[in-house]
């Protein structure tokens, strides 16, 4: 008998098949707080879990025989995964089982912002009838930008043209022909930024999409747009918003997520005339509700009984025959994807893996998987993209997975590579482990180099000129970035060069700007590899 705590409110119909199975027993134990689970965990095999609960590091110790935490919807950030990924616990979501649902909030939140509603009831309510205020805009003939195309962002895209909207999209995975197919127009962030009458957000919260609409791209942005968030908070600078909104700039904004939650009762956007709020609603329907519920119950059950299953988004076990060859390998061939992906510009079209040396003569499935968990993950976030679903998202995606194998290993034991095809142009990586060194980066495109993939890395391409490390090393320190190793790459004397700089913190945005703004500089780069 396998024991189920089911410790957020989750609808019981979508539960009823954990329920009704003979071999699970299922306690429902909602509002707990973290010492009360400590202390009742150690009994579960399966804990399953909505937003409320924060699944922690101190939560999985205590439960011993935990094998699974199930998430009933997308997001796992309320769940340490690398304390579970470490217990060998696996934990799954339910990606797809919310996306019209909050798609369809979205909608409400751009018609109820377009038509002042929540404003005009409150009015209304109180006793005035005031038909002057609240004069709105109308959806037809205006541009709405989607940042973020994947499950949602694209439900959103479909609805806004039968409301004779034109649909600009942008996400690092949106290809000319998706685009087409999807009836939007491929664009960038700074083309959403000068013509969107409304922007909606629909990406994951990573590094890259902290703050993508901020200060900045607020003292750009077109006058009178609106804006709406049904993602994550913290995608949309808060306090940029507010001012560009008290600046005039900004008509509106509507907003079902926050940097923190709950917002505190001091938060600006609880008393702002122009913003609307609703409390992290997206996915609360009865349907998307019982989706969720029953994709992840399902999923619970195949583990607990050892079946195969889907939609894990930590760790998976490897086979063992392949893991002492392999294993080393991982976590380099997950670096050397993100170092690609994060050099490389425009949709990623393929990714082709080179497996060179002894590794040609093994089943080096279980190595891609990995290296396309790093290409994605830069995009997709870490907390979504693992070995097990890598390969999955990728093809959803439309991404092409090549794989070259080969004996010539160009005097390495074995010799991996990533090369990244763009709609732009194409980038490679190759790393290798060396006997008493560790993983190194041997080579970028066509350069040789010999770099640990660490910390923060500064990729610069240059012309081969004298005086020209000199240069970057005086800027970098007087900015008082500290460079910890520094790496130098040519083909030719005097010819193209590159420069991989390995410094002790990240590099703010601006010195990256002057760098690259140096003479006989081409392009300068940060690279972040955790
Ligand atoms: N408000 C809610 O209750 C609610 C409900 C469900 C989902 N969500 C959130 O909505 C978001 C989207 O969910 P989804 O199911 O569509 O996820 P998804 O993974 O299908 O789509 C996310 C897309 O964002 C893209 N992306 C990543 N970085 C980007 C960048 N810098 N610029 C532009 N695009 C970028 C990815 O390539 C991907 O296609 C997630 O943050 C999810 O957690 C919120
Ligand atoms: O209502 C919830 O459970 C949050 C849903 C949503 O943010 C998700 O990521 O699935």
């Amino acid at each position: 008998m396998f024991k189920v705590l089911v410790s957020d409110p989750i609808s019981d119909l979508g539960i009823s098949l954990l329920v009704e199975a003979s071999d699970i027993s299922i306690d429902k134990k909602t509002g707990l707080s973290e010492d009360e689970l400590v202390q009742i965990i150690g009994e579960y095999d399966a804990l399953l879990v909505r937003s409320q609960t924060r699944v922690t590091e101190r939560i999985m110790t205590a439960g011993k025989q935990l094998k699974v935490i199930g998430r009933a919807g997308v997001g796992v950030d309320n769940i340490d995964l690398e304390a579970a990924t470490k217990r060998g616990i696996v934990v799954i979501n339910a990606p797809d089982g919310n996306t019209i649902t909050t798609c369809e909030h979205t909608f409400a939140m751009m018609m109820a912002l377009a038509r002042h509603i929540p404003q005009a009831y409150l009015k209304t309510v109180g006793g005035e009838w005031d038909r002057k205020s609240f004069v709105g805009v109308e959806l037809r003939n205006k541009v709405l930008g989607v940042l973020g195309m994947g499950r949602i962002g694209s439900e959103v895209a479909a609805r806004a043209k039968a409301f004779g909207m034109t649909v600009l999209g942008y996400d690092p995975f949106l290809t000319e022909e998706r685009a087409e197919k999807l009836g939007v127009k491929l664009a960038s962030v700074e083309d959403v930024v000068r013509e969107a009458d409304f922007i909606t957000v629909h990406t994951p919260l990573t590094p890259e999409t902290r703050h993508m609409i901020g200060k900045e791209q607020f003292s750009r942005i077109k006058k009178g747009v609106r804006i709406i968030n049904c993602a994550r908070g913290g995608i949309i600078d808060e306090l940029a918003l507010v001012e560009a909104i008290d600046a005039g700039i900004v008509a509106g904004a509507a907003f079902d997520v926050f940097e923190e939650e709950p917002p505190t009762k001091e938060h600006p956007f609880l008393s702002h005339p122009k913003i609307i709020v609703t409390p992290h609603l997206g996915a609360s329907t009865v349907e998307a509700q019982e989706n969720v519920a029953i994709d992840v119950s399902e999923q619970l059950l195949h583990i607990l009984r050892g079946e195969p299953y889907k939609n894990a988004v930590n760790m998976p076990p490897v086979p063992a025959d392949v893991l002492s060859k392999l294993e080393p390998y991982f976590p380099l061939g997950v670096k050397l994807g993100s170092f690609a992906a994060q050099i490389a510009s425009g949709p990623v079209k393929e990714i082709v893996v080179g497996c060179s040396g002894e590794l040609a003569d093994v089943d080096t499935q279980p190595l891609t998987r990995y290296i396309v968990q790093g290409v994605l993950a830069h995009h997709l976030g870490s907390d979504q993209v693992n070995a097990v679903n890598s390969m999955h998202l990728a093809k959803t995606r439309g991404v092409n997975i090549v794989v070259n194998k080969s004996h010539a290993s160009k005097g390495f034991t074995n010799l991996v590579s990533v090369t990244l095809r763009t709609d732009k142009e194409e980038r490679t990586v190759a790393g290798a482990l060396l006997n008493g060194f560790g993983a190194r980066i041997t080579q970028i495109d066509q350069y040789p180099v010999d770099v640990a993939p660490e910390g923060n890395l500064l990729l610069i391409s240059h012309n081969d000129k004298p005086g020209i490390i000199g240069r970057v090393g005086t800027l970098l320190g007087s900015n008082d970035v500290n460079i910890a190793t520094m790496q130098v790459g040519r083909k030719l004397v005097g010819g193209a060069a590159i420069m991989v700089l390995g410094v002790d913190k990240a590099v703010p945005k601006d010195v990256i700007a002057q760098v690259a703004d140096l003479t006989d500089l081409v392009t300068a780069k940060e690279i972040q590899l955790y």
